[in-house]
């Protein structure tokens, strides 16, 4: 569904991404690992047509990212960033109902509070809607700029690093509401630190190091102790826990 050909970014002489080829496939979970600094968001952001690359090109369905117009765009792809700034004097109703401006452009009518109100109950935030964003907790408000991504709706959806300050239980939900999702026909690449989160949901894995594509594959591909160790530089072991692989590393 998407594809990026050759990306290549170079910020102040630092190669940051460097001949970055990777296919998305449709109605599948794609986890983004790799060590910090690897240049998982910058590809995110490239995907998403947030940052520019040198030189390359990003393919949604065959049609270049740079072919479609802002708001068409938006109806195909959707992005969580890490660095969300929001207005802390908006309610969350509000906030998670401007994800629905690309398909309404402010006129909100009532299949938008349809989808709304189903993506607060998605996010367990009904009870909070009529909150200000500045009273919320750090899992809270990640919850709520989680929420305005998905009543965006789009087919494709980007998220990056969206376990950040969720609790576990809250983690594994999103992550259920994920497969949910997939279930309904979209499409997600989740840049994943805890790799026991990608072996459980991620269908197709990348692997990033220095702004390169370390290894793509099928999650059990993936999952493969020399890999691993080798992608981190740290020694990681694979068990199997009800048959599902779980890295360890201590
Ligand atoms: N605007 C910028 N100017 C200079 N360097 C940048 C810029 N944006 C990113 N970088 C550098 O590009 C590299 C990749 O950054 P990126 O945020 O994509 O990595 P990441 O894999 O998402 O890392 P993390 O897991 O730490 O979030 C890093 O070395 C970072 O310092």
């Amino acid at each position: 569904m998407i594809r990026a050909v050759d990306l290549t970014l170079t910020i102040s002489g630092h190669t940051i991404l460097n001949k970055v080829s990777v296919d998305v496939p449709k109605n599948k979970v794609t986890a983004l690992i790799g060590p910090n600094g690897a240049g998982k968001s910058t590809l995110l952001h490239t995907i998403a047509r947030l940052t520019k690359q040198d030189s390359g090109q990003v393919l949604l369905d065959n049609r270049s990212i740079t072919d479609f117009e802002n708001k068409e765009l938006a109806r195909h792809m959707s992005i969580l960033r890490q660095d969300s700034a929001i207005g802390s004097r908006l309610k969350v109703r509000d906030l998670v109902s401007f994800g629905r401006y690309p398909h309404n452009q402010g006129r909100h009518s009532a299949s938008d509070d349809l989808v709304v109100d189903k993506v607060l109950v998605d996010f367990e935030l009904d009870a909070l809607a009529e909150r200000f964003l500045d009273t919320l907790s750090g899992g809270q408000r990640q919850r709520a700029l989680l929420a305005m991504n998905f009543a965006q709706d789009a087919e494709a959806i980007l998220l990056d690093e969206p376990l950040n300050n969720l609790d576990l239980s809250h983690a594994r939900q999103l992550m259920h509401t994920v497969k949910h999702y997939v279930g309904r026909g979209k499409t997600f690449v989740v840049v994943l630190h805890d790799l026991n989160y990608a072996a459980r949901y991620a269908d197709h894995i990348i692997a990033m190091k220095q702004g390169e594509v370390f290894a793509a594959g099928d999650t059990s591909s993936i999952f493969n102790e020399g890999l691993l160790s080798d992608l981190y530089e740290t020694p990681i072991e694979i068990v199997k826990v009800n048959g599902l692989p779980m890295a360890l590393s201590y």
